[in-house]
Protein backbone atom coordinates (compact mmCIF):
# COMPACT_ATOMS: atom_id res chain seq x y z
CA UNK A 1 0.00 0.00 0.00
CA UNK A 2 1.66 3.05 -0.92
CA UNK A 3 1.13 5.84 1.58
CA UNK A 4 0.42 9.37 0.04
CA UNK A 5 1.15 12.48 2.10
CA UNK A 6 -1.06 15.49 0.64
CA UNK A 7 0.70 18.65 0.19
CA UNK A 8 -0.29 22.29 2.48
CA UNK A 9 -0.94 24.25 -0.56
CA UNK A 10 2.12 26.90 -0.60
CA UNK A 11 0.46 29.80 -2.28
CA UNK A 12 -3.68 29.91 -3.12
CA UNK A 13 -5.23 28.15 -0.46
CA UNK A 14 -8.24 28.48 -2.45
CA UNK A 15 -9.48 25.63 -4.22
CA UNK A 16 -11.09 26.46 -8.35
CA UNK A 17 -14.05 24.91 -9.41
CA UNK A 18 -12.29 23.11 -12.54
CA UNK A 19 -16.07 22.63 -14.00
CA UNK A 20 -16.60 26.41 -13.77
CA UNK A 21 -13.51 28.44 -14.23
CA UNK A 22 -13.76 32.13 -15.74
CA UNK A 23 -12.27 32.29 -19.13
CA UNK A 24 -9.40 34.72 -17.51
CA UNK A 25 -8.84 31.60 -15.44
CA UNK A 26 -8.33 29.56 -18.49
CA UNK A 27 -5.16 29.04 -19.72
CA UNK A 28 -5.89 25.54 -21.76
CA UNK A 29 -8.75 24.44 -22.58
CA UNK A 30 -8.72 20.98 -23.76
CA UNK A 31 -12.36 19.33 -25.62
CA UNK A 32 -13.19 16.41 -26.91
CA UNK A 33 -9.63 15.57 -27.60
CA UNK A 34 -9.25 11.85 -29.01
CA UNK A 35 -6.06 11.00 -30.51
CA UNK A 36 -5.29 7.66 -32.65
CA UNK A 37 -1.55 6.23 -33.10
CA UNK A 38 -2.55 3.85 -36.42
CA UNK A 39 -5.76 2.16 -35.46
CA UNK A 40 -4.76 2.63 -31.54
CA UNK A 41 -6.83 5.09 -29.97
CA UNK A 42 -4.65 6.52 -27.35
CA UNK A 43 -6.86 9.54 -25.84
CA UNK A 44 -10.75 8.85 -25.25
CA UNK A 45 -12.50 11.66 -25.45
CA UNK A 46 -10.36 13.79 -23.20
CA UNK A 47 -12.47 17.34 -21.92
CA UNK A 48 -10.34 19.41 -18.94
CA UNK A 49 -9.65 22.83 -17.92
CA UNK A 50 -5.98 24.00 -17.09
CA UNK A 51 -6.06 27.00 -14.58
CA UNK A 52 -3.47 29.43 -15.24
CA UNK A 53 -0.74 30.16 -12.28
CA UNK A 54 -0.94 26.96 -11.20
CA UNK A 55 0.31 23.27 -11.15
CA UNK A 56 -2.07 20.43 -12.76
CA UNK A 57 -0.45 17.07 -12.90
CA UNK A 58 -1.12 13.98 -14.86
CA UNK A 59 -0.67 11.07 -13.14
CA UNK A 60 -1.48 7.34 -13.82
CA UNK A 61 0.00 3.84 -14.80
CA UNK A 62 2.75 3.65 -17.72
CA UNK A 63 0.53 3.52 -21.22
CA UNK A 64 -2.33 5.70 -19.88
CA UNK A 65 -1.51 8.69 -22.08
CA UNK A 66 0.09 10.74 -19.97
CA UNK A 67 3.15 11.96 -22.01
CA UNK A 68 0.38 12.00 -25.01
CA UNK A 69 -1.69 14.29 -23.47
CA UNK A 70 1.34 16.78 -22.62
CA UNK A 71 2.55 15.94 -26.20
CA UNK A 72 -0.40 17.55 -27.75
CA UNK A 73 -0.41 20.96 -25.63
CA UNK A 74 2.73 21.45 -27.87
CA UNK A 75 1.83 19.59 -31.15
CA UNK A 76 4.43 17.21 -30.34
CA UNK A 77 2.71 14.60 -31.59
CA UNK A 78 2.42 16.22 -35.16
CA UNK A 79 6.30 14.91 -35.88
CA UNK A 80 4.75 11.22 -35.35
CA UNK A 81 3.43 10.03 -38.75
CA UNK A 82 0.88 7.58 -37.57
CA UNK A 83 -1.03 10.27 -35.22
CA UNK A 84 -4.23 11.48 -36.00
CA UNK A 85 -5.94 14.08 -32.90
CA UNK A 86 -9.42 15.41 -33.42
CA UNK A 87 -11.24 17.63 -31.30
CA UNK A 88 -9.41 21.22 -29.63
CA UNK A 89 -6.83 22.35 -27.08
CA UNK A 90 -7.90 26.44 -26.86
CA UNK A 91 -5.25 28.67 -26.03
CA UNK A 92 -6.35 32.39 -25.84
CA UNK A 93 -9.39 30.69 -27.17
CA UNK A 94 -7.70 29.59 -30.08
CA UNK A 95 -7.72 26.22 -31.37
CA UNK A 96 -3.59 25.10 -31.54
CA UNK A 97 -4.88 22.57 -34.00
CA UNK A 98 -6.66 25.36 -36.48
CA UNK A 99 -4.70 24.63 -39.80
CA UNK A 100 -2.98 28.62 -40.03
CA UNK A 101 -1.38 28.41 -36.75
CA UNK A 102 2.37 28.87 -36.59
CA UNK A 103 3.87 25.79 -34.41
CA UNK A 104 7.21 27.39 -33.75
CA UNK A 105 5.19 30.46 -32.64
CA UNK A 106 3.05 28.13 -30.32
CA UNK A 107 6.35 26.17 -29.04
CA UNK A 108 7.87 29.71 -28.12
CA UNK A 109 4.30 30.10 -26.02
CA UNK A 110 4.06 26.69 -24.64
CA UNK A 111 7.52 25.02 -23.99
CA UNK A 112 8.66 21.87 -22.91
CA UNK A 113 11.39 20.08 -20.34
CA UNK A 114 11.87 16.25 -21.11
CA UNK A 115 12.63 13.48 -18.61
CA UNK A 116 16.53 13.55 -19.57
CA UNK A 117 18.36 16.51 -18.93
CA UNK A 118 19.45 17.54 -22.64
CA UNK A 119 21.31 20.63 -22.71
CA UNK A 120 23.17 21.78 -25.75
CA UNK A 121 27.42 21.32 -26.05
CA UNK A 122 27.95 24.62 -25.25
CA UNK A 123 28.30 27.05 -22.69
CA UNK A 124 25.84 27.97 -20.06
CA UNK A 125 25.37 31.40 -20.95
CA UNK A 126 24.62 30.06 -25.05
CA UNK A 127 22.23 27.48 -23.54
CA UNK A 128 19.98 30.21 -21.98
CA UNK A 129 20.13 32.58 -24.64
CA UNK A 130 19.56 29.82 -27.57
CA UNK A 131 15.89 30.87 -27.82
CA UNK A 132 16.45 34.41 -27.71
CA UNK A 133 18.87 34.10 -30.48
CA UNK A 134 16.73 32.64 -32.98
CA UNK A 135 14.22 34.67 -32.76
CA UNK A 136 16.90 37.27 -33.76
CA UNK A 137 17.60 39.05 -30.30
CA UNK A 138 21.73 39.86 -30.28
CA UNK A 139 21.63 42.76 -28.33
CA UNK A 140 24.51 41.89 -25.40
CA UNK A 141 22.92 43.29 -22.68
CA UNK A 142 19.46 41.97 -23.05
CA UNK A 143 20.75 38.57 -23.31
CA UNK A 144 23.01 39.31 -20.03
CA UNK A 145 19.97 40.42 -18.26
CA UNK A 146 18.03 37.50 -19.78
CA UNK A 147 20.90 34.77 -18.84
CA UNK A 148 20.80 36.19 -15.56
CA UNK A 149 16.60 36.16 -14.54
CA UNK A 150 16.35 33.04 -16.20
CA UNK A 151 19.39 31.21 -14.18
CA UNK A 152 17.04 33.07 -11.16
CA UNK A 153 13.90 31.90 -11.81
CA UNK A 154 15.58 28.34 -11.97
CA UNK A 155 16.81 28.32 -8.67
CA UNK A 156 20.57 27.82 -10.77
CA UNK A 157 22.53 31.66 -10.92
CA UNK A 158 24.37 31.68 -7.46
CA UNK A 159 25.70 28.28 -8.58
CA UNK A 160 27.15 29.11 -12.01
CA UNK A 161 27.67 32.95 -12.34
CA UNK A 162 31.16 32.43 -12.15
CA UNK A 163 31.26 30.04 -14.72
CA UNK A 164 28.59 31.17 -17.53
CA UNK A 165 30.97 30.25 -20.53
CA UNK A 166 32.17 27.06 -19.35
CA UNK A 167 30.39 24.27 -21.03
CA UNK A 168 26.61 23.00 -19.85
CA UNK A 169 27.89 19.20 -20.03
CA UNK A 170 30.12 19.75 -17.24
CA UNK A 171 27.18 20.88 -14.67
CA UNK A 172 25.28 17.42 -12.52
CA UNK A 173 22.07 15.91 -13.44
CA UNK A 174 20.15 18.23 -11.39
CA UNK A 175 21.86 21.55 -12.68
CA UNK A 176 21.31 20.32 -16.21
CA UNK A 177 17.60 20.11 -15.31
CA UNK A 178 17.21 23.31 -14.09
CA UNK A 179 19.55 24.56 -16.72
CA UNK A 180 16.81 23.24 -19.12
CA UNK A 181 14.23 25.16 -17.38
CA UNK A 182 16.24 28.17 -17.83
CA UNK A 183 16.22 27.66 -21.42
CA UNK A 184 12.59 26.88 -21.53
CA UNK A 185 11.74 29.98 -19.70
CA UNK A 186 14.14 32.15 -20.94
CA UNK A 187 11.81 33.18 -23.64
CA UNK A 188 8.68 33.71 -21.20
CA UNK A 189 6.49 31.07 -22.10
CA UNK A 190 2.92 31.04 -20.91
CA UNK A 191 2.93 27.34 -20.47
CA UNK A 192 5.58 25.28 -19.24
CA UNK A 193 5.25 21.30 -20.43
CA UNK A 194 7.36 19.14 -17.65
CA UNK A 195 7.74 15.48 -18.39
CA UNK A 196 8.28 13.58 -15.74
CA UNK A 197 11.72 16.01 -15.37
CA UNK A 198 12.72 14.45 -12.32
CA UNK A 199 12.94 10.66 -12.66
CA UNK A 200 16.88 10.86 -13.83
CA UNK A 201 17.78 12.69 -10.98
CA UNK A 202 19.02 11.64 -7.21
CA UNK A 203 16.53 12.87 -4.31
CA UNK A 204 18.25 16.10 -3.44
CA UNK A 205 17.93 17.43 -7.28
CA UNK A 206 14.58 16.09 -7.22
CA UNK A 207 13.69 17.96 -4.24
CA UNK A 208 15.49 21.37 -5.37
CA UNK A 209 13.02 20.53 -8.86
CA UNK A 210 9.73 20.53 -6.72
CA UNK A 211 10.58 23.97 -4.93
CA UNK A 212 11.67 25.49 -8.45
CA UNK A 213 7.91 24.50 -9.72
CA UNK A 214 6.65 25.35 -6.52
CA UNK A 215 8.06 28.73 -7.88
CA UNK A 216 7.82 29.08 -11.47
CA UNK A 217 4.02 28.89 -11.17
CA UNK A 218 4.33 32.71 -10.12
CA UNK A 219 5.31 33.33 -13.77
CA UNK A 220 3.94 30.12 -15.83
CA UNK A 221 1.18 27.79 -16.00
CA UNK A 222 2.94 24.45 -15.52
CA UNK A 223 1.84 20.81 -16.45
CA UNK A 224 3.96 18.07 -14.91
CA UNK A 225 3.76 14.04 -15.70
CA UNK A 226 4.79 11.93 -13.21
CA UNK A 227 5.17 8.45 -12.40
CA UNK A 228 5.77 9.93 -8.92
CA UNK A 229 2.43 10.20 -6.90
CA UNK A 230 3.71 11.59 -3.76
CA UNK A 231 5.51 14.08 -6.46
CA UNK A 232 2.06 15.01 -7.75
CA UNK A 233 0.70 15.27 -4.40
CA UNK A 234 3.89 17.72 -3.22
CA UNK A 235 3.77 19.48 -6.24
CA UNK A 236 0.52 20.40 -8.29
CA UNK A 237 -2.46 22.42 -7.21
CA UNK A 238 -4.93 19.82 -9.38
CA UNK A 239 -4.26 16.51 -10.47
CA UNK A 240 -5.55 14.37 -13.47
CA UNK A 241 -5.92 10.67 -13.16
CA UNK A 242 -5.75 8.75 -16.46
CA UNK A 243 -6.73 5.11 -17.34
CA UNK A 244 -6.13 3.33 -20.43
CA UNK A 245 -6.44 6.58 -22.43
CA UNK A 246 -9.45 7.77 -20.46
CA UNK A 247 -9.36 11.01 -18.26
CA UNK A 248 -11.19 9.28 -15.07
CA UNK A 249 -10.82 11.76 -12.43
CA UNK A 250 -9.61 15.63 -12.16
CA UNK A 251 -9.70 17.59 -9.31
CA UNK A 252 -7.95 19.48 -6.76
CA UNK A 253 -5.20 17.55 -5.65
CA UNK A 254 -5.80 17.27 -2.15
CA UNK A 255 -9.13 15.94 -2.76
CA UNK A 256 -8.11 13.55 -5.45
CA UNK A 257 -5.94 11.85 -3.01
CA UNK A 258 -7.75 11.74 0.13
CA UNK A 259 -11.31 11.49 -1.16
CA UNK A 260 -11.08 10.18 -4.78
CA UNK A 261 -14.68 9.82 -6.26
CA UNK A 262 -13.82 7.10 -8.55
CA UNK A 263 -13.08 3.72 -7.92
CA UNK A 264 -10.50 3.46 -10.14
CA UNK A 265 -8.99 6.79 -9.02
CA UNK A 266 -9.25 5.16 -5.18
CA UNK A 267 -7.25 1.62 -6.23
CA UNK A 268 -4.41 3.20 -8.30
CA UNK A 269 -3.46 5.50 -5.17
CA UNK A 270 -3.89 3.19 -2.77
CA UNK A 271 -1.71 1.08 -4.59
CA UNK A 272 -3.42 -1.80 -5.55
CA UNK A 273 -2.60 -1.55 -9.42
CA UNK A 274 -0.22 0.59 -11.85
N1 LIG B 1 4.87 7.24 -31.18
C1 LIG B 1 3.98 6.29 -30.85
N2 LIG B 1 3.54 5.41 -31.77
C2 LIG B 1 2.64 4.45 -31.45
N3 LIG B 1 2.12 4.29 -30.22
C3 LIG B 1 2.52 5.14 -29.26
C4 LIG B 1 3.46 6.18 -29.52
N4 LIG B 1 3.67 6.86 -28.36
C5 LIG B 1 2.90 6.28 -27.43
N5 LIG B 1 2.20 5.24 -27.97
C6 LIG B 1 1.23 4.39 -27.27
O1 LIG B 1 0.20 5.22 -26.73
C7 LIG B 1 -0.16 4.79 -25.42
C8 LIG B 1 0.06 5.93 -24.43
O2 LIG B 1 1.47 6.16 -24.33
P1 LIG B 1 2.07 7.32 -23.43
O3 LIG B 1 3.55 7.32 -23.65
O4 LIG B 1 1.33 8.56 -23.68
O5 LIG B 1 1.71 6.77 -21.98
P2 LIG B 1 2.23 7.25 -20.56
O6 LIG B 1 1.06 7.21 -19.67
O7 LIG B 1 2.96 8.53 -20.68
O8 LIG B 1 3.22 6.05 -20.23
P3 LIG B 1 4.60 6.04 -19.40
O9 LIG B 1 4.24 6.42 -18.01
O10 LIG B 1 5.05 4.60 -19.51
O11 LIG B 1 5.54 7.00 -20.07
C9 LIG B 1 0.67 3.55 -25.13
O12 LIG B 1 -0.07 2.41 -25.45
C10 LIG B 1 1.84 3.69 -26.08
O13 LIG B 1 2.36 2.42 -26.44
Amino acid sequence: MISVTPKVLASDPKQLDLNNLSPEQVALGINNLNLYYGDKQALKNITMSIPKGQVTAFIGPSGCGKSTLLRCINRMNDLVDTCRIEGEINLHGENIYNKHVDVAALRRQVGMVFQRPNPFPKSIYENVVYGLRITGVNNRRVLDDAVEKSLRSAALWDEVKDRLHESALGLSGGQQQRLVIARAIAIEPEVLLLDEPTSALDPISTLTIEELINDLKKQFTVVIVTHNMQQAARVSDQTAFMYMGDLIEYSDTNTLFTAPLKKKTEDYITGRYG
